[in-house]
């Protein structure tokens, strides 16, 4: 398992890192630089240590000037080289970036708007760890790597005992301890994360649900709960705080440890004064470079999971085609068979449903919430491709092999086809105008009103016009005037089948009535998908279909609705 989990975590860094590729010159210069500018840190400190241990030896000026020039040249030269690195660096990693959000922002799109969300949300922010395996984790293990072998390198030069020495105290300051460090960042993170999670949706509630709470006198209640959350994960955060000083603490004394057994090792040697003050400042130096692999390691743990997602999204297949042109004059569209399941570990939303609708076809929806229903409409418009069963549109005539998936046609055009007033319909926060216009872009202002008129909003348009604006999401209208600006919208857009998801929600039932009945006229002999709770007003559709937990629980036509009471 622990093995499993170390080869898909390498798995993930090339699968992100293949971004890298094009740009490998400049990573490639990046990583020098930095390596540079901690070998200049390096060489300053055994240069002053040279400087100070010979001076009072009074040798020969030009040795003692050029030792001088050395170490100012080192002093600015780090500085210098760390701003050039920095430079250098997030240039090669923003333009890596770059093509990952984009890359990840094309494959969310042609994702079905359903299974969106989450992605959309999470990509800026997992996006970032790319950022920070760049800069954080690879560049300083690179660098640090470059000039622990450039030190070890030069010490065995001196003596290959304390270059032994040397290398043993490097690899626990700068190999073990960072695995502990980045082994107990991944515990933390696995306690942290659903504690976080908890604290972060009580703030969401105590925001957005503040008049709800005060209404009912529940706010109390919800900051106890809130403080409750808080409390606890800073005390998580504290001890784990604490192992990870304790780390830190442990590499630093170990890097002492080393530098005193590199001075005991030289001096048994018998390697000359000054040289055994330079090996062991250097040393004491080198530890500090394996203390900034710590915070690498820790960092390189905390992205792991934002890492994973991002690796997902990138190997999600891209549209490898604009899809199938949509059937000129209407389409029949047949489910047969189809399931969805939103979840692995829930039940289907909807389970072998068979629908035919051909031109001209009206069919009620009705079930109880949560029964399918719109899950059903988002099948009809290639928003979740079926995953069991078919979903198919063809030109009117007899069903011809398996039928073209929805998801096949072109889905930009597919709405031409079929679109509709669909659950939660959005207005944008725009004049009366744009929020219809987004329907038919070329629609005339007699056309405009037309669909207005239609969906009942023609009073209010004549007293306010089609320039004032509805706030965002409609926060200027009425319940009941959001509801009509929406459906004319979708009046509006006339494609060849129509959904309308409970779209006289929020009317009273006679108005709905008269909404429902234009709506039905002015689509004429054309097909009508209706979700809806209430059985009146349906005699107008060839078919009514009721759903119950995500299975067909009846279905019949007129004469069923009166029946049964409509
Ligand atoms: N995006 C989603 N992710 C996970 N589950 C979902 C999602 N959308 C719907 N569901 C689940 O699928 C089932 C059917 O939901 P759907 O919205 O289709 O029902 P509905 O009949 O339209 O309900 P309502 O009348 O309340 O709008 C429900 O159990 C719901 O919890």
């Amino acid at each position: 398992m622990r093995r499993c989990d170390v080869v898909s975590r390498g798995g993930v860094v090339r699968r992100v890192l293949a971004f890298a590729y094009p740009l490998r010159w400049r990573f490639v210069g990046a990583g020098l630089l930095a390596a540079g500018t901690e070998a200049a840190g390096l060489g300053l400190m055994a240069a002053a240590t040279w400087l100070l241990a010979t001076a009072a030896g009074q040798p020969p000026l030009i040795a003692l000037s050029i030792a001088i020039v050395l170490v100012r040249a080192l002093a600015i030269g780090r500085g210098v080289l760390r701003y050039v690195e920095r430079l250098a660096s997030h240039d090669a990693v923003l333009r890596m970036v770059t093509e990952v959000r984009a890359r990840i922002f094309a494959t969310l799109v042609d994702r079905p708007p359903a299974r969106r969300a989450d992605a959309l949300s999470r990509m800026v922010s997992d996006v970032d760890a790319v950022q920070d395996l760049v800069i954080r984790v690879l560049l300083p293990m690179a660098a640090a790597g470059l000039v622990a072998d450039a030190a070890v390198g030069t010490a065995l030069l001196a003596d290959p005992a304390v270059a032994l020495v040397l290398l043993a105290g490097l690899l626990v300051t700068g190999v073990a301890l960072p695995l502990l460090a980045a082994r107990l960042a991944r515990h933390g993170a696995a306690r942290l994360a659903p504690l976080r999670a908890a604290y972060a949706a009580d703030t969401v509630d105590l925001v957005h649900g503040a008049a709800d709470l005060a209404a009912f006198g529940a706010r109390p209640g919800y900051e106890a709960r809130g403080a409750a959350h808080a409390e606890e994960l800073a005390r998580v955060e504290r001890a784990l705080a604490r192992r990870s000083f304790a780390v830190d603490a442990a590499a630093t004394a170990l890097g002492g440890v080393t530098a005193m057994a590199v001075l005991v090792t030289a001096l048994s040697r018998g390697l000359p004064g000054v040289w055994i003050a330079v090996l062991a400042v250097a040393t004491l130096a080198a530890g500090e470079l394996a203390l900034s692999l710590l915070a690498a390691a820790r960092k390189g743990a905390e992205i792991q999971g934002s890492l994973h997602r991002v690796a997902e999204l990138l190997d999600e297949p891209g549209d490898p085609a604009a899809g199938l042109p949509i059937p000129d004059g209407s389409v029949h569209l047949r489910l047969r068979g189809a399931g969805v399941r939103y979840r692995h570990d829930a039940a289907p939303a909807l389970h072998d449903i068979d629908l035919d609708l051909p031109p001209g076809h009206r069919v009620a929806i009705v079930g109880p919430s949560g029964a399918g229903k719109s899950t059903l409409l988002a099948l009809l418009t290639g928003a979740i491709p079926p995953d069991t069963g078919t979903a198919t549109a063809e030109p009117p005539g007899p069903a011809g092999g398996g039928g073209t998936p929805i998801t096949a046609y072109d889905r930009e055009r597919w709405p031409v086809a079929v679109t509709g007033l669909l659950a939660d319909a959005h207005l944008f926060h725009a004049s009366v105008r744009d929020n219809l216009l987004l329907a038919r872009p070329g629609a005339t202002d007699e056309e405009l009103l037309a669909a207005c008129r239609t969906a009942g909003l023609a009073d209010w348009v004549a007293e306010h016009g089609l320039d004032v604006r509805v706030g965002e999401d409609g926060a200027e209208l009425s319940g009941g005037q959001r509801q009509r600006l929406a459906l004319a919208r979708a009046v509006l857009a006339d494609p060849h089948v129509l959904l309308l998801d409970e779209p006289t929600e929020g009317l009273d039932p006679a108005q709905a009535d008269a909404v429902l009945a234009a709506v039905l006229a002015d689509r004429g002999g054309r097909s009508v998908v209706l979700v809806t709770h209430r059985l009146t007003g349906l005699d107008a559709f060839d078919e009514v279909v009721v759903l119950d937990g995500g299975r067909v629980k009846e279905r019949g036509t007129q004469g069923w609705v009166r029946a049964h009471g409509g």
